[in-house]
């Protein structure tokens, strides 16, 4: 159980416990000064009650003096003032330490969001290999929001109810330590059997709750990812049948939980005032007075009545920190190592890796983690500057995972990979990816105007709208903007604007990657989506940067490759030939193989 607390204190910064410290040492003040202001009125209700308490109370009589006060009416004005004044601070000190506290708490889930975000985008590209989008989103959104006000303030609630439970506890101990033990042990005891009954099913519970929510945001998020799939087959019951299990085991354990939480509050009031109606009974029926115990029972009572809230707090946060370890394990396991969201985090400072000769990869091997073989084997390439090169091969080959190493998303396990003789590394992998535009097989569309799908990741502000244009008239898209979008480059496409055709996408991806300007273009299957007149007008654009920039070109459609200055043939992850287009076609078996399977490519290549 300390565990998780340390694992608790270990998510938050350093500056971050300092405030917790304040924060708690603050609500430790309100419950002190709370005691005051409900106190102070009893004076002032004894003046009320007996106007000549004030002779024979000290304090009363050197307050009376102090006030200078004429008569006790006037003193009792003077009084009530006073203790309007208190109970105004003591509400505004509250209202202050409230304010304090929903601001650590919302502020948390806003450094921590933020910092887990930022744990995941600094992690490798292997990293979303095994990793589903789903739970990512999950964690960030729902599971810091959890932790934040299921396990932060709970823990403030805890830090701050012992010192409440230790300041009654030391004050019956002053005024009667035997009934100080009795109530402490009886009520203090009960807690914790009631806790250690319940604590192993409360993390079982907060455990299968973790685990539905996992299944529940991956059903959510793979339902409408695959809507059009569902509805021609008709499946979406199968998936709401899982979403509903899960989401009602989610809602039923949250509900035991809480109930679990609640449930000594009524047990430890039927104990207390049970106890108290016994000894009553027990002195009035049995001893035939209650004489001087009567004193003894009223001060058990206040004891309980104000040791019991406190006691139900700190239960109520441990069962709800309990129940949320999961939570707190994950968080732990994501932010680990990552100590805070970096001040001066600018990626557009970053200057490119020199690129004037060549980029080597040489005897080269790669497996996935999960994978027991190498899917890249002692490959060996070389690419001279602003050459075109492609790389083809049957499907699994091998040429996907080849660009991935070239583009620097994996490293290589062995052999070398190196632009002008420097060795591309993790330390240096951002500077080589500053020459890189990217064509995926899928473009993804953010729900943005064009100019800025096509700027992706630049500020609306720093956009370069001359960059835009030119890259777009590139990509062979200039035309379709002008003609046919109404608000041209400002057009919202994406999930809530216009939607667009595959070929438009892929335009789009080829109109992203050549923004910057880029020496070396990398396409994996960019143009496969488009028909033959829009890729052959892609195509031609393409030529027309060959020999200015360095292009890498996937593609299935052979004819796609045809004007490279050399096509590489790819198979079971090493390069088995590689040749001209024409070269190519009088001698591979591969690349024959091929050429006969791609009917429309080899008509287009006759
Ligand atoms: N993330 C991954 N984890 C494990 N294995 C993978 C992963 N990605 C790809 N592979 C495997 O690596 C091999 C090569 O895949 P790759 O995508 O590089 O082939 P490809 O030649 O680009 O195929 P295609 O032409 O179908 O796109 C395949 O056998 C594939 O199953």
């Amino acid at each position: 159980m300390f565990s998780t607390y340390y694992k608790i204190l270990s998510l938050l910064t350093k500056h971050e416990r300092v405030l917790l410290c304040w924060l708690v040492m603050s609500m430790i003040a309100v419950s002190l000064i709370d005691v005051a202001g409900v106190a102070s009125i009893m004076p002032f209700m004894a003046v009320v009650g007996n106007p000549d308490v004030i002779n024979t109370n000290n304090s009363l009589l050197k307050l009376y003096k102090i006030t200078n006060a004429k008569t006790t009416n006037d003193f009792l004005l003077i009084l009530g003032g006073l203790v309007f004044v208190v109970i105004i601070f003591s509400n505004a000190v509250k209202t202050l330490v409230l304010k304090y506290q929903l601001l650590f708490i919302h502020f948390r889930l806003y450094s921590i969001s933020r910092r887990l975000l930022y744990s995941y985008l600094m992690q490798p590209y292997t990293f979303y290999m095994n990793q589903n989008d789903a739970i990512l989103c999950k964690n960030i959104l729902q599971e810091v929001s959890l932790f934040c006000h299921h396990v932060l303030m709970p823990l403030t609630q805890i830090l701050s109810r012992i010192f409440v439970v230790f300041f009654i506890v030391a004050f019956l101990v002053f005024i009667d330590p035997v009934l100080a033990v009795i109530i402490t042990t009886t009520l203090g005891g009960s807690y914790l059997a009631i806790y250690f009954l319940f604590q192993s099913r409360l993390a079982k519970l907060g455990d299968e709750r973790f685990a539905a929510n996992v299944i529940r945001s991956k059903v959510v998020t793979e339902v409408f990812g695959a809507i059009k799939e569902l509805k021609v087959l008709n499946r979406e019951r199968a998936f709401f049948d899982v979403f509903s299990a899960n989401a009602y085991k989610i809602e039923n354990n949250m509900a035991t939980s809480n109930l679990i939480s609640n449930l000594p509050s009524y047990i430890m009031e039927c104990l207390t005032f049970g106890g108290i109606l016994i000894i009553v009974l027990y002195f009035l029926l049995v001893k035939q007075s209650l004489g001087n115990t009567l004193p003894v029972i009223a001060l058990y009572a206040f004891s309980g009545y104000r040791l019991m809230p406190a006691l139900q707090g700190i239960f109520s946060a441990v069962t709800l920190l309990r129940f949320n370890v999961a939570v707190v394990n994950s968080l732990q396991e994501s932010l680990s190592g990552v100590a805070d969201v970096p001040n001066e985090w600018k990626t557009s400072e970053v200057i490119a890796l020199p690129f004037e000769r060549k980029i080597q990869l040489s005897s080269v091997f790669f497996a996935y983690p999960s994978a027991e073989f190498p899917v890249i084997q002692n490959l060996s390439l070389t690419i001279e500057k602003n050459q075109s090169i492609g790389l083809m091969g049957p499907t699994g080959a091998g040429k996907s995972t080849l660009v991935d190493l070239i583009l620097g998303l994996l490293s290589p396990e062995k052999g070398s990979f190196t632009v002008d003789g420097t060795p591309v590394t993790p330390g240096n992998k951002l500077m080589w990816q500053r020459n890189i535009g990217f064509v995926p097989q899928s473009v993804f569309l953010s729900d943005d105007s064009l100019a800025a799908n096509i700027a992706l990741g630049v500020t609306r502000e720093d956009i370069d709208y001359r960059a835009v244009e030119i890259a777009a008239k590139i990509a062979n898209l200039h035309d379709f903007v002008i003609t046919e979008l109404p608000e041209g480059y400002e057009t919202v496409i994406g999930e809530r604007g216009i939607r667009l055709s595959g070929g438009q996408r892929q335009r789009i991806g080829i109109a992203r990657a050549l923004y910057h300007d880029p020496p070396v273009l990398v396409m994996d299957e960019a143009t496969s989506a488009l028909d033959g007149i829009t890729e052959e007008a892609v195509i031609q654009a393409i030529r027309n940067l060959a020999g200015r920039k360095t292009i890498i070109t996937i593609a299935h459609r052979l004819t796609t490759l045809k004007d490279c200055d050399v096509i590489f043939v790819i198979d079971k992850g090493r390069i088995v030939e590689s040749g001209t287009y024409e070269e190519l076609r009088g001698g591979s078996a591969i690349f024959k193989a091929m050429a006969k399977s791609d009917v429309q490519g080899l008509k287009d290549a006759l």
